[in-house]
């Protein structure tokens, strides 16, 4: 069983990330973690936090000598920000400085607090804070070099900010992938790209900020991962729990989704042909890869929809958790919008989903055996 977990706050001295339960023998390229949590870091709008990290990570269990194991993956990213705050976020000692009593509406501020019994916001917000998706970034792009050794490809790309669409038609894969990798916003139109950045910028002049949407891609995906038999092992149930437990989204849609609202059955399903070199094929992919909770051998599409940053310079009512005086909301330095990050995100977490729904079919002991299956398998799909 794959499972990852993660630690740290926003202002501590560093996040970690372990991941038990790959196979050994996946070779680990630090370099490729450390592009995407620079990806991750990256996208017009980002605050004065994201000058002074430059995320890289330390592997310190797991791996020797560029190969995984079989034993527990740890990696650790260093803040660099805690040279700033060892006085406010030190964990023994008395508390120094004011407590943060004014909670932020959209944030998990107050009910934080009454919750887990705290006086001050910042024992809430540390944890609260999206910086921890740091550590996702890292432990998916572990899964992405095991993914890629079975031919899936993932890659996630701005189609929305603040209102403004970019082009409903997306170029092929490669052609996206070098778009998105080149724009400062992982948006592949440049038109629209161009009035995303415009809107941002008008939003900060307000003191305000902005969400929008993203869109996820897994090619070379293969059919009959997940299942239709159980709630919780279909793959469309694990893939929008995955992209919903990333801060600020709010909604995720499959393929299609919620335009399929409007189309009529026989204008909404993909027909199935056959071909004796190619399979079976779809001609179109309104289903985004999934159909019964298994993939379908398609491409896997996802869209996610982030919300507006919480945190304004031109900040919201609230209330004084202490005098319960009436008050403007904490304002912290802060992101204007945080859409392409979320994106980077976005692919980390489809690629950790990707990664156990994979290991789970195929066994996961060492990459080897795993390979072999995979083979054995698309073999027997192409005698069908
Ligand atoms: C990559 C990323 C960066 C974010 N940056 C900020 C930020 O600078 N300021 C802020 O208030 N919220 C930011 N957020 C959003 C908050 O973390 C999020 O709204 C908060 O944790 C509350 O969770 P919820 O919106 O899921 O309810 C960011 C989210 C993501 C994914
Ligand atoms: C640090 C990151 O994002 C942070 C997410 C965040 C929040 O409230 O979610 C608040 C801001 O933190 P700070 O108050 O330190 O500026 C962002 O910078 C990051 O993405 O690495």
């Amino acid at each position: 069983m794959l499972r990852f977990i993660t630690a740290g706050e926003s202002h501590g001295p560093a996040l970690t990330t372990v991941i038990d339960g790959l196979p050994a023998g996946v070779p680990l390229d630090i370099e490729l973690i450390n592009r995407d949590l620079a990806r991750r870091q990256k996208g017009f709008g980002r605050g004065g936090r994201m000058l002074i990290e430059q995320d890289k990570a330390e592997i310190t269990a797991g791996v020797r000598f560029g190969q995984t194991m079989g034993s527990p993956v740890t990696l650790v990213i260093h803040n660099r920000d805690w040279e700033n705050w060892q006085d406010r976020m030190a964990p023994a000692g008395s508390p120094c400085g004011p407590a943060v009593t004014a909670p932020r509406p959209g944030h998990a501020d107050l009910t934080g607090v009454l919750k887990y019994d705290r006086q001050d916001v910042r024992d809430i917000l540390e944890r609260a804070s999206a910086r921890e998706t740091a550590a996702r970034v890292a432990a998916g792009a572990v899964m992405k070099q095991l993914l890629s050794a079975a031919g899936i490809q993932i890659l996630a790309h701005v189609t929305n900010i603040g209102g403004v669409q970019a082009a409903a038609a997306r170029p092929a894969f490669a052609a996206l992938q070098a778009g998105v990798l080149a724009s400062e916003l992982s948006c592949f139109d440049t038109k629209a790209e161009a009035a995303m950045k415009a809107a941002i910028l008008t939003a900060r002049e307000q003191g305000d900020s902005l969400g929008g949407i993203f869109e996820v891609l897994a090619v070379g995906v293969l059919p009959g991962l997940g299942s239709h038999v159980q709630w919780d092992r279909r793959l469309d149930t694990k893939l929008a729990a995955a992209l919903m437990s990333i801060q600020a989204i709010k909604g995720v849609e499959v393929g299609a989704g919620f335009a399929y609202a409007g189309l009529p059955g026989s204008k909404a399903h993909d027909e199935i042909y056959y071909d004796p070199a190619r399979g079976y094929y779809r001609q179109t992919n309104n289903a985004g890869g999934l159909e019964g909770g298994m993939s379908n051998g398609e491409t896997i599409v996802l869209r996610a929809v982030m919300k507006p940053i919480p945190t304004l310079m031109t900040p919201l009512a609230s209330v004084d958790i202490v005098s319960k005086a009436p008050l403007q909301a904490n304002t912290e330095r802060s992101d204007v919008c945080a859409v392409t990050a979320a994106a980077v995100v976005g692919e980390a977490m489809a690629a950790i989903v990707l990664t156990e729904v994979l290991l789970e079919k195929f066994g996961n002991d060492n990459l080897p055996d795993l390979s072999a299956a995979i083979s054995r398998y698309r073999q027997r799909l192409s005698g069908r």
